[in-house]
């Protein structure tokens, strides 16, 4: 579905996107993590036949997007970061003009407008003013929209940012029943949750480069341990006490606020860390995430 090699992307001297290898298949969730500025939206405007790109190839759907932009984006749908709806049209009508503006025929835009805010869940709310609708809700009728095409390819980026944990769940369902439905999704994201939660394979993104490429358990089989003993002291001490329990583990992550100490038996750390009469403020075991694969390969944590 997509296939890009050494691909760039420069905005004048800066280099957003210096050089990465992406092979995208049908009907996989393909993910690209990282923190903000590490070129994710860079590299979806280029998928998304919108940006040009500076160097290297990039085939969408076995075309170039240089020669066949619109051909290309006939069959995509895009869920852009910002919401980009019509504030003047209702719910439904947000629907039907974008239809209309790909040369859906009339008839077959109002049954589909209807059968995708089914699908979203906002078939009660068709006629009412997009204002009117929450954050969560505007989401779902973005990606209503970016379907009203149907899509070989729907590109999502962020699509969760700044909604509450029930939208997010809410909208990860969805998400979930298109790929059960075979659509090919490809999403960007800085939540390590959401891919882990969504995609089949995933690249972490640093710095316009590729540092790490898998499924999610690949990721976190590869590059950490089964569990991650979190152990909280007062503030200020963190970096001192590490030298104290560095051998509990495979390693030891200091962030300003806790120990992150690495073993596949978290338990076992917490148990040695007492008998050593140390005393945290609060401990905690939890299987690694891919936060902790972002931590491992870059020494930064993924949100701020
Ligand atoms: N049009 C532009 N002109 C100049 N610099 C840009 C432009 N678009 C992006 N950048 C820069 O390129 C880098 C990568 O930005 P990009 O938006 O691709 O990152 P991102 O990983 O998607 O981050 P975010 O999560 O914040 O969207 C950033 O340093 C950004 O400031």
């Amino acid at each position: 579905m997509i296939s890009a090699v050494g691909l760039r992307k420069a905005f004048g001297d800066f280099e957003a996107v210096r050089g990465i290898d992406v092979e995208v298949r049908r009907g996989e969730a393909f993910g690209f993590l990282g923190p903000n500025g590490a070129g994710k939206s860079s590299t979806m405007r280029m998928i998304a036949a919108v940006s040009p790109v500076t160097s290297g190839s990039l085939r969408i759907l076995g075309r170039d997007p240089a020669e066949d932009g619109p051909a290309i984006r006939a069959r995509l749908g895009v869920c852009p970061q910002e919401d980009t709806l019509d504030t003047e049209l209702t719910v439904r009508d947000n629907l039907v003009v974008y239809g209309r503006y790909f040369g859906i025929p009339r008839s077959e835009v109002a049954r589909r407008a209807d059968e995708l805010l089914e699908f979203v869940q906002l078939a009660e709310r068709g006629k009412a003013k997009v204002e009117s609708l929450s954050g969560g809700m505007k989401r779902r009728l973005t990606i209503a929209r970016s379907l009203i095409n149907r899509p070989d390819l729907l590109l999502l980026d962020e699509p969760t940012t700044g909604l509450d944990p029930q939208a997010r769940h809410v909208l990860w369902d969805r998400l979930f029943r298109l790929k059960q439905q075979g659509v090919t999704l490809v999403l960007t994201t800085h939540y390590m949750d959401e891919a882990e939660q969504l995609c089949d394979r995933l690249v972490v993104m640093d710095k316009g480069l590729i540092v790490a490429e898998g499924s999610p358990l690949e990721l976190i089989r590869g590059h950490s341990t089964r569990e991650v003993a979190e152990l909280r002291f007062g503030v200020g001490e963190h970096e001192a006490l590490a030298a104290k329990v560095e051998d509990l583990g495979e390693r030891v992550e200091v962030l300003p606020d806790r120990l992150l100490v690495y073993s596949d038996d978290g338990e076992e750390v917490i148990a040695r860390v007492h008998e050593r009469g140390l005393s945290p403020v609060a401990v905690l075991v939890r299987r690694s995430t891919l936060e902790d694969v972002f931590l491992r390969l870059t020494g930064r944590t993924l949100v701020d």
